[in-house]
């Protein structure tokens, strides 16, 4: 009874701390530490009662007693702790791992400060009465002190404990060493700037964050948030102010930002920084936006190293050029609901499946689980001369009994003697993309294609490199998450990567799916909703692929990343006699979000450009991702499986589309919504995992953030082929015969309808559209009744004109091939249409 109304007390209080303010509420009972914490409690108020107000009594002496014989004078500061655990113990009391990390960092600076604090009073010795060691360092104080003075001498034991306590302050804090001075730059910087409290308190919440799902010592400082975009310097002609994106041209907040960057950035230079921060951004040298700001024309830039050390949210120093070019704050991507490692749920499937061995007689045990956010996988040891045939031929009697027909039995787990029994959660989590991206797995890369997928089996967030992958196939049922998977990898990029890392192709035959990016600037052409343009682009693709090759050749370099980085460290010269100014390329993302509508229309060409993107596109920094409902065999081809390596499934309908995707089965077993099976290059056997969700509002919110910054740069000729393409749409399935009515009516000279009729065996009808057709491409005259047509073409055009009626460019000269490629287009000092499309930017 003693016990019940202690821990109903205990519940209550403990309720109501976890109610003050957000990420407490929702805990599983089973986690709640209440008693304990409450115990802490009212240890920490005793403590103060005698430590700080003095109060006297018989028990307050013994408490003196305690407290101050063994940590001395320190004993002031240990309500506090008590506190402060007992805090952590209410709201986070699933976070064992993190509380004992503090404890030790505790531990480590208690006995420090004991010990120098005893030996500053000349270390007192119990036995001349315990008064003296009570006003010292306590017993603690004097256990620590006194051997090491015997051995060391003070001055070898002060220097020994003022080491100990910063080891203790690294763990607390959970700072790796290498990150000492990055950390501490990031707060002097922050109180040296007066950064805002409520950024501070961000800052702190998100590192917390991280240390809340990891292990500790792997937090990192938080991640980059503002990069400078890459830029004409020619645009550094216009008004100062001009050069700003729009919304912050003129405003003082952020021209004082503005102004911080370029101090850091003179910082950065100065320590002569050099490492490249792996194939990142553009770097021309940073302009210091007091001269971007001041009423004078800046000069041209030059280009240099970008900086190397990670420095603190907010303060990154920027990477080329002087627009500054803000990333989406971290915080735009709300927080999931914690992860339980366990729940009722969980237990009730234990017992169902304990149920079914005894049941039919089976000597086998479950002996633990590891639970995922969508499924949990139960592990099932054998008895003795068991065999595994008898708990995979239970499958449906589980799946009876547990009541779900998504039951999946790995036997036996990789690594592990055991069967692994995956049983979907009666309890299912969703996994928010904002964790995924803020977790250390994500934040110990800074690699720009880097994008979250999701949680692993055993919660383990999941991110993979785009670039290594390097081409995508995703597939899955209707409903079963695709699209959501699309959104998670464009907005992962979007909060991680400035339009001069990275640009993207979308294509969205569905045209409904994408629609919200439209308009963001890390898009090299307008979203692209015609399947006949989609084609189009790939050719696009393709083209620049080649030239990407012909850069790579002509300055002797096998990747991207080696040319990116030799180019900022300015070893990549142009060639004698031209004027090209030579910048880093941009990774290009090209996402078809529907393959078979594109198969519809143009099977062997965008077959044909898939597999030579695929096949070549890796060290040119392309990489594709194609998405489908219908991952049949005539949308995935086999050329086209043959050269994407990557597979993510989602649920499929059936067990042979499951086999086309992964080739194998399990993805008809998935449960849909996020669920997936995750096999990158190389991996013989899939991953599962829950893939990661995103809102609507989420993607609108960095949406308009990234537009904010900047307004997209299109490429004319992506656009400009893919028109001549929509001419071409009311051809329809008449070309073979426009190409030989035009062939017949250039040659012969002679424009008449019914010459077309009998030539070509055709309807009159059909002759008419025909000669229409020629009058719309300017080929032949208008009608002039029962005459003959004029005809416009001479015979020694014919080539041309047919070519432009097959979809290729009318003037060849269009689409050069010596043009130079993406990157040059935007970064290319010299490039005549820079100007306009700078011009547009700034303003
Ligand atoms: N990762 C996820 N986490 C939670 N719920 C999800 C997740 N992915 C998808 N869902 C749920 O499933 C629904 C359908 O997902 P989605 O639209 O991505 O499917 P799809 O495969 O793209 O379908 P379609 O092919 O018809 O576009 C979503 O509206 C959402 O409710």
């Amino acid at each position: 009874m003693v016990r019940g109304t202690w821990l109903g007390f205990a519940h209550g209080v403990g309720g109501a701390t976890r109610r003050v303010g957000r990420g407490a509420r929702d805990l599983d009972p089973a986690l709640r530490r209440d008693g304990v914490a409450l115990t802490l409690l009212g240890l920490a108020i005793i403590v103060a009662g005698r430590e700080w107000w003095g109060l006297e009594g018989a028990a307050m002496d013994v408490v003196h007693a305690i407290a101050a014989g063994t940590f001395g004078v320190v004993a002031v500061a240990l309500p506090l702790v008590l506190l402060w655990l007992s805090v952590r113990f209410m709201r986070h009391p699933q976070e064992s791992q993190v509380t004992s990390r503090m404890g030790i960092g505790l531990g480590a600076i208690t006995i420090a400060v004991c010990g120098l604090v005893a030996i500053a009073e000349d270390l007192p010795a119990p036995r001349d009465g315990f008064e003296g060691v009570r006003a010292a360092g306590g017993v603690i104080g004097y256990l620590v002190g006194t051997p090491l003075v015997a051995g060391l001498t003070a001055w070898v034991a002060v220097p020994v404990l003022l080491l100990l306590g910063f080891f203790g302050i690294l763990v607390l804090t959970a700072t790796p060493l290498g990150q000492v001075v990055p950390r501490l730059r990031g707060v002097v910087d922050r109180l040296t700037y007066g950064r805002t409290a409520a950024d501070t308190d961000e800052t702190l919440q998100l590192a917390e964050g991280v240390s809340r799902h990891d292990a500790p010592d792997e937090v990192e400082a938080a991640p980059v948030r503002r990069r400078r975009f890459g830029r004409n310097p020619r645009a550094a002609e216009v008004a100062p102010t001009d050069v700003l994106p729009q919304p912050y041209a003129g405003d003082e907040a952020f021209e004082a930002a503005a102004l911080r960057e370029a101090d850091l950035a003179e910082r950065e230079a100065a320590a002569d920084a050099t490492q490249v921060l792996g194939a990142e951004a553009a770097a021309t040298a940073p302009t210091a936006p007091t001269e971007a700001l001041a009423p004078v024309p800046a000069p041209p830039t030059e280009r240099a190293a970008p900086p190397t050390e990670r420095v603190p949210a907010g303060e990154q120093p920027m990477l080329s050029g002087d627009i500054v070019y803000l990333l989406p704050h971290e915080e735009s991507l709300v927080k999931g609901p914690p992860h339980k490692v366990r729940s009722a749920a969980n237990d009730r499937v234990v017992e169902s499946l304990t149920n079914v061995f005894e049941q039919f007689g089976i000597n086998a045990s479950v002996t633990g689980f590891s639970r995922g956010p969508t499924v949990t996988r139960y592990e099932v040891e054998l008895g003795q001369g068991t065999k595994v045939e008898r708990v995979t031929a239970l499958s449906k009697n589980i799946a009876y009994a547990v009541a779900s027909a998504d039951v999946r039995i790995l036997s036996p787990i990789p690594g592990k003697s055991a069967i692994g029994i995956e049983i979907p959660n009666a309890d299912r989590e969703t996994v928010a993309l904002g964790d995924v991206l803020r977790s250390s797995v994500a934040r110990r890369t800074e690699h720009p294609m880097v994008i979250g997928i999701g949680k692993d089996v055993e919660g383990g967030y999941v991110v993979a490199n785009l670039a290594k992958m390097p081409h995508i196939l995703v597939a899955g049922a209707t409903g079963a998450g695709k699209s959501s998977f699309v959104n998670s990898m464009i907005v992962s990029l979007l909060m991680r990567s400035t339009p001069d890392q990275v640009r993207m192709v979308l294509v969205d035959p569905k045209r409904v799916e994408l629609t919200i990016y439209d308009g963001i600037p890390h898009l090299i052409t307008p979203i692209i909703t015609n399947p006949k343009k989609a084609a189009e682009a790939l050719e696009w693709v393709v083209r620049e692929m080649d030239a990407r090759y012909d850069d790579l050749s002509a300055f002797g370099y096998k990747h991207i990343d080696d040319f990116n980085a030799a180019v900022r460290s300015g070893k990549v010269k142009p060639l004698p006699g031209s004027e090209r100014k030579i910048a880093p390329y941009p990774y290009l993302l090209v996402v078809v979000d529907e393959l078979a509508d594109l198969m519809m229309v143009a099977p062997r060409d965008v077959e044909a450009s898939i597999q030579r993107i695929t096949q070549l596109a890796r060290a040119a920094g392309i990489h594709l991702v194609l998405a489908t409902q219908r991952p049949s065999v005539d949308v995935v081809t086999g050329l086209i499986k043959a050269n994407v390596p990557s597979r993510l499934a989602f649920a499929t309908s059936s067990l042979t589309d499951s086999r086309v995707v992964l080739d194998q089965p399990g993805a008809e077993k998935l449960i849909g919504q996020g669920d997936a099976l995750f096999m990158p290059m190389g991996e013989a056997k899939p991953m599962r995992v829950q893939g990661a969700w995103v809102t609507e509002s989420e993607i609108h919110a960095v949406v308009q953030h990234v537009k904010t910054q900047l307004k997209p740069v299109y490429r004319e000729d992506v656009a400009v082929t893919a028109a001549k393409k929509q001419v071409d749409e009311d051809i329809g399935d008449d070309l073979d015969l426009l190409l030989q009515a035009a062939e017949l009516v250039v040659t012969t000279q002679f424009g008449s309808t019914s010459m077309l009729q009998r030539k070509l065996r055709v309807g009159f009808a059909k002759a008419g559209r025909l000669m229409d057709l020629l009058e719309s491409r300017e080929i032949v005259g208008p009608s002039e009744g029962s005459k003959a047509r004029e005809v416009l073409v001479q015979p020694d055009d014919l080539p041309g004109t047919l070519a432009m009626l097959r979809g290729a460019p009318a003037e060849p000269e269009a689409v050069p091939s010596h043009e130079p490629p993406v990157a040059q287009e935007y970064f290319d000092d010299d490039a005549p249409s820079e100007d306009d499309a700078w011009g547009e930017t700034g303003r």
